[in-house]
């Protein structure tokens, strides 16, 4: 059990705090049920790119799933190493491509044609031979929320089949391409199996097309999205997302890549805040907290549930709006949420918050961001201080 209590005491709030423990629960719970199969976990970096939880999982023999040259410098700062390392993203610049072939990593994945030719052309450059995956659309409804959808052709990830087996044979042709995965990932916080198996197989079929053209590629990158339970939502089992791939991979020999994010860390995360005040005001009651949407933005931007335990409080409960000191209408944290009357200084544990949380903070409303604590068995780490006013503007040029 954390002691949430001292943390904020030691730390002061708001404050996020994740487990180590039950972040490498999640990751052998997923590496268990490809057990006997060539595959490789990639941890999304994006999800929490924290260094230590980034080398955390580097520890337990993750690669990196990275969305920017940034991500991929973080993940080989945490020690990950560079042949588990794939960079993805639908925009890369240029520079961020030199510097991902000059890096050695395990692939780029190529998520345009035009994109393909930048890489072909800065690999020429080098005078290396670039190694790729291509990212394929494959139409597939993740069923999901629409910001967080990605496999369909409305959105703007990847090529449709017809595209990449194009793109394919431009590679195959190239003396600068080298041509090793196929990718697809359909969207996040995915929680029904079906579309993720419709995906695999549509993509499996592209792989065997492929190969009857003698294009032989060793990685399977099934992308990341298992979904976790926020409030009450079902959510896939390892083994049942495991034998989906499987069976639709059937008769072929790859390594398969997986790249879970939010899986690896949403519910080892909490994000402790403080009760300001109470008000009300005849319609509404409000309870204010020193955490606000430039910390967590996850329930302003998509409305997303995020339990709240009202630590160490009881009495009767009634309907309130948490919300934050930012000014903005959308500035809240839960809305209709029942709690006991809560008091100045009272803590409010917001749980789920270890994905998408601290990596979509910003400086808003000139706020610093908040600490983050590591608690690893009795061991607690500060493993980023709190920002203060002086970090908040350090890069700006003063005004003559
Ligand atoms: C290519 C790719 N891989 C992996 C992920 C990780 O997603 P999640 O956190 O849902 O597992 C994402 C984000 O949705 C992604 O775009
Ligand atoms: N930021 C989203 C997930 C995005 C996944 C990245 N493609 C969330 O908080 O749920």
């Amino acid at each position: 059990m954390i002691d949430f209590k001292a943390l904020a005491q030691t730390y002061g709030t708001p404050l996020y705090v994740y487990d180590f423990d039950k972040m490498k629960t999640q990751f052998e719970s997923l590496k268990e049920a490809f057990r006997g199969r060539k595959s490789i976990l990639a941890y999304a970096v994006k999800a929490n790119s924290n260094l230590s939880v980034v080398k955390h999982f580097a520890q337990l023999g993750s690669g990196a799933d990275c969305v920017s040259i940034g991500e991929v410098r973080r993940a080989l700062m945490a020690g990950v190493p560079k042949y588990r390392i794939i960079f993805s993203g639908v925009g890369k610049r240029d520079d961020e491509i030199r510097e991902a072939i000059e890096s050695d990593i395990l692939y780029i994945n190529v998520e345009s044609e035009a994109e393909l030719g930048r890489v072909e052309m800065i690999a020429r450059e080098l005078g290396a031979k670039a190694r790729i995956s291509i990212r394929v659309n494959p139409n597939i409804d993740p069923k999901t929320h629409p910001y967080i959808s990605t496999g369909l052709h409305d959105n703007k990830f990847g090529v449709e089949i017809v595209a990449a087996k194009r793109m394919y044979i431009q590679a195959k042709n190239s003396d600068h391409l080298d041509p090793v995965g196929i990718h697809f990932h359909i969207g996040s916080q995915l929680t029904e199996l079906e579309p993720i198996y419709e995906a695999a197989v549509i993509v499996a079929d592209l792989l065997r097309s492929l190969q009857a053209i003698d294009i032989e590629l060793k990685f399977f990158d099934i992308g990341g999205g298992l979904g976790v339970r926020y409030d009450n939502e079902t959510t896939i089992e390892p083994y049942d997302y495991a034998q989906a791939i499987l069976s639709a991979l059937k008769g072929i020999d790859v390594t398969i890549i997986c790249e879970p994010g939010r899986f690896l860390t949403a519910n080892a995360g909490y994000f402790l805040t403080k009760v300001l005040y109470e008000k009300n005001n005849g319609a509404k009651r409000f309870v204010m907290v020193d955490g606000a949407m430039n910390d967590l933005i996850r329930p302003s931007l998509y409305k997303a549930y995020h339990r709240i335990e009202a630590l160490d409080k009881s009495g009767e409960e009634s309907i309130a709006d948490v919300v934050g000191p930012v000014c903005e209408s959308g500035d809240f944290l839960a809305k209709n949420y029942p709690l006991p009357p809560m008091e100045h200084n009272d803590l409010l544990v917001i749980h789920s918050a270890g994905a998408y949380g601290f990596g979509m903070g910003s400086n808003y409303n000139t706020r610093g961001r908040s600490a983050e604590i590591a608690v690893e068995g009795a061991n607690v780490r500060l493993i980023r201080r709190r920002e203060n006013f002086e970090d908040v503007i350090a890069l700006e040029r003063e005004y003559l």
